[in-house]
């Protein structure tokens, strides 16, 4: 069993898949307590797998996104296996703390401040800017090196910062501008 906090019909609002309608399962429960975190993920309900891969199929998307709290703490290649069997694209949000299974095909990395990375391939880099030195995460390799304003409230700062540093690019959640979860 695995315990979730809420499985959602949306768009990703944020990074190189912004757009893209998707699946989101929110796993319950983190490793880290960021001071600035936009969810509350505690809450949740044990579910197996048969039925989560049931409630993700309701949906006609391909793409299904695990994001929790920290996906890593739950996800493993059996969920991961199952949900490629039923054609999904499985990509994951994580803090970058946790081993993830091989078989993710997309992988959105937030690293945060003070941890050490364990995720061993990153598609994207994603950090919420709060005016850190956010120059070691340019080393991360990874496809896309992304800034995000924190609740949308410091995008101004975040676009001086990147048309000085264009290694970066903005990643808005874009899901909040419009008001959808
Ligand atoms: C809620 S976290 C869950 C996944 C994982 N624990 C992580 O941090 O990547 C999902 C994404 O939202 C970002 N995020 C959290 N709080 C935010 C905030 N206040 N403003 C902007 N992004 C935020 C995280 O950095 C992460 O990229
Ligand atoms: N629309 C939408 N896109 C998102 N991309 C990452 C999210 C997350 O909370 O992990 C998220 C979210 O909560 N909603
Ligand atoms: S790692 Fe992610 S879920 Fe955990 S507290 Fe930080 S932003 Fe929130
Ligand atoms: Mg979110």
């Amino acid at each position: 069993m695995r315990k979730i906090n809420e499985i959602f019909y949306s768009l990703q609002g944020e990074g190189a898949h912004a757009g893209t309608p998707a699946v989101f399962v929110r796993f319950s429960g983190c490793n880290l307590k960021c001071i600035f975190c936009d969810t509350s993920h505690e809450s949740g309900t044990e579910m197996g797998d048969e039925e989560i891969i049931e409630e993700v199929c309701k949906y006609p998307c391909r793409m299904v996104i695990m994001t929790g709290g920290e996906p890593g703490l739950w996800i493993d290649d059996a969920l991961v296996d199952l949900l490629h069997k039923a054609g999904k694209y499985v990509a994951v949000e994580t803090n970058g703390t946790q081993v993830l299974p091989e078989a993710v095909d997309w992988v959105t990395c937030s690293p945060k401040e003070g941890t050490v990375l364990r995720v061993r391939h990153i598609d994207e880099v994603k950090v919420v800017y709060i005016g850190q030195d956010v120059s070691p995460y340019l080393l991360i390799e990874a496809k896309e090196h992304f800034l995000q304003p924190c609740s949308c409230q410091n995008t101004e700062e975040v676009i001086e910062y990147i048309k000085k540093h264009p290694q970066w690019r903005l990643s808005l959640q874009t899901h909040k501008l419009i008001n959808i979860p």
